[in-house]
């Protein structure tokens, strides 16, 4: 089914599936991660991997990829930027399991980004919800201004997902895996640019009729 949903129905589809049918976010973010990881190993054999990882669920997707293509033998670096201390539960939990793992972290980004590393874009989701700030606006022009091709998960950083322009500042990926549905802004031709081909990656939502009424639902006031 190629739906597109604004970033409101997104987050009510992600509800509705947690608290109503009951798959907890925990296995939701490893479905999205395991299929995003899976499709990096097919696409960008023995390559370098930094994962640049925001403080939301956003990057706790970032962060498993991370982990998931690390236990394939891959070399993986997670970058995380941002105070962890305000990381939501999910992304402290992936970072916990990271350090567990002994998964190299570091708190800057490396100096430069060469066409041999893959860079994974986990700053920012449908969470976004004004222009970005200005750390996160260096980052993106950094991974922009760099060689390396760029996953974006979910949506491309910094890309409006209602609107589909950059709320300041976006990546420029290589191709974006979106999670569940398109979302409404990838309709928008302006999009483009940013998102670089986009895959739909299937999590196991619930089917269209038990998620009809957040469908139909007209833009719901959050
Ligand atoms: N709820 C779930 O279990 C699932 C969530 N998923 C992922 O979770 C994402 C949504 O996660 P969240 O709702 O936590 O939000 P995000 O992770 O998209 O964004 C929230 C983070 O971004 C920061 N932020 C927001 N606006 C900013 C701005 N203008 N400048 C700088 N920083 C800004 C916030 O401080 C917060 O740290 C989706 O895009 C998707 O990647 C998927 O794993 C599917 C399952
Ligand atoms: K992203």
């Amino acid at each position: 089914m190629n739906s597109y949903v604004s970033a409101v129905q997104m987050k009510a589809i992600d509800h509705y599936t947690i608290e109503e049918i009951g798959i907890p976010s925990s296995v939701l973010m490893e479905r999205a991660s395991l299929e995003i990881a899976n499709s990096i190993i097919r696409n960008y054999d023995n390559k370098k991997i930094v994962c640049v990882c925001g403080m939301g669920n956003n990057g706790g997707d970032g962060v498993a990829i991370g982990r998931i293509l690390f236990l394939k033998g891959l070399d993986v670096t997670l970058y995380l930027a941002g105070n962890l201390e305000k990381a939501s539960d999910q992304m402290k939990l992936q970072v916990s399991i990271a350090r567990k793992l002994s998964i190299p972290i570091v708190s800057t980004l490396p100096s430069e980004l060469d066409d041999g590393t893959v860079v994974v874009d986990a700053l920012v989701g449908i969470g976004l919800n004004r222009d970005i700030d200005s750390q996160l606006d260096k980052l993106i022009t950094f991974m922009n201004q760099s060689q390396s091709p760029v996953i974006s998960v979910d949506i491309p950083s910094g890309l409006s997902a209602d609107e589909g322009r950059p709320l300041k500042n976006a990546v420029k990926a290589t191709k974006t895996y979106t999670i569940g549905f398109m979302k409404n802004g990838f309709a928008k031709t302006q999009s483009k640019a940013y998102t670089g081909d986009i895959e739909v990656v299937d999590i196991g939502y619930p089917p269209y009729k038990l998620i009809k009424h957040i469908m139909e639902r007209e833009e719901i006031n959050e």
